[in-house]
């Protein structure tokens, strides 16, 4: 499971599709392990950026990751399916008056940034940063930004505006390959209870949209 932004919508979906959760995983806990020993499930709590290294090593059968880490780490894992929840994009953004003064891109996204840049056939330095991206070209260590957008507000709040989107970005479902194939039946079953309620609620969604 990851910590943070997407957790409460990760927890939200497994409980409403039937999974059994711990009781103190809804509550605030600094607790990393927590079991649900009924069925036979243990939830470990990881930096979103780290679930898929988890799951890739095998400590972890199962992930709910963002497709941005996915994307950005290149994980040996299987992607199962999109779980439909904490929507967002990476995208290019700026300052409105769009100058080429050093060349240089920050971003918490190296890879994804590099990929890019690449594949529209720009030369660009790619700087790494943790985060506040959007400080990097207000205050002239980069031209440009390549980060997440979700409300538009940070960018909004500090003059900024989005340029390009590179990709749209979901939540998803992560297997581990081999236990994927040694715990086939029970991973399939895990999948099934949530695909069927992702599909029930994106039927009412459209219900609901058609009234
Ligand atoms: N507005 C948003 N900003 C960042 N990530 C978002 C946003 N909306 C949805 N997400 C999803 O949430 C994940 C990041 O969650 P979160 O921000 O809690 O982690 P983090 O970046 O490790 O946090 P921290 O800021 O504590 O380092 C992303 O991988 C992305 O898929
Ligand atoms: O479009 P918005 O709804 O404003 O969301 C986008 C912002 O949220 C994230 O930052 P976060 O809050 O994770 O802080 P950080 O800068 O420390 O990474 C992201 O890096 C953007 O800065």
């Amino acid at each position: 499971m990851p910590k943070g932004r997407i957790y409460e919508e990760a927890l939200e979906i497994l409980a409403d599709a039937g999974v059994p959760v711990p009781d103190d995983l809804t509550k605030e806990t600094r607790k990393l392990i927590l079991t649900a020993p009924e069925a036979q499930l243990a939830f470990f709590l990881a930096k979103p950026m780290d679930v898929a290294t988890y799951v890739e090593y095998g400590v972890a059968d199962l992930g709910i990751v963002g497709k941005d880490v996915l994307l950005e780490e290149s994980r040996n894992v299987y992607e199962l399916l999109d779980l439909q929840i904490s929507p967002c994009r990476v995208s290019v953004a700026g300052l409105p008056d769009k100058k080429t003064v050093n060349g240089r891109i920050a971003t918490k996204y190296p890879s994804i940034a590099e990929k890019y840049f690449r594949s529209i056939g720009e030369q660009v330095e790619v700087v790494k940063l943790n985060g506040s991206i959007e400080l990097a070209p207000l205050i002239g260590l980069a031209d440009r930004i390549v980060d997440i957008v979700s409300t538009g507000q940070t960018l909004r709040e500090n003059g900024l505006i989005e340029l390009e989107t590179i990709t749209t970005v979901t939540s998803r479902l992560i297997a581990n390959r081999a236990s994927y194939q040694l715990k086939y039946k029970r991973i399939n079953q895990f999948y099934d209870q949530l695909k069927q309620h992702i599909e029930r609620r994106g039927s009412r969604d459209e219900d609901r949209q058609s009234e």
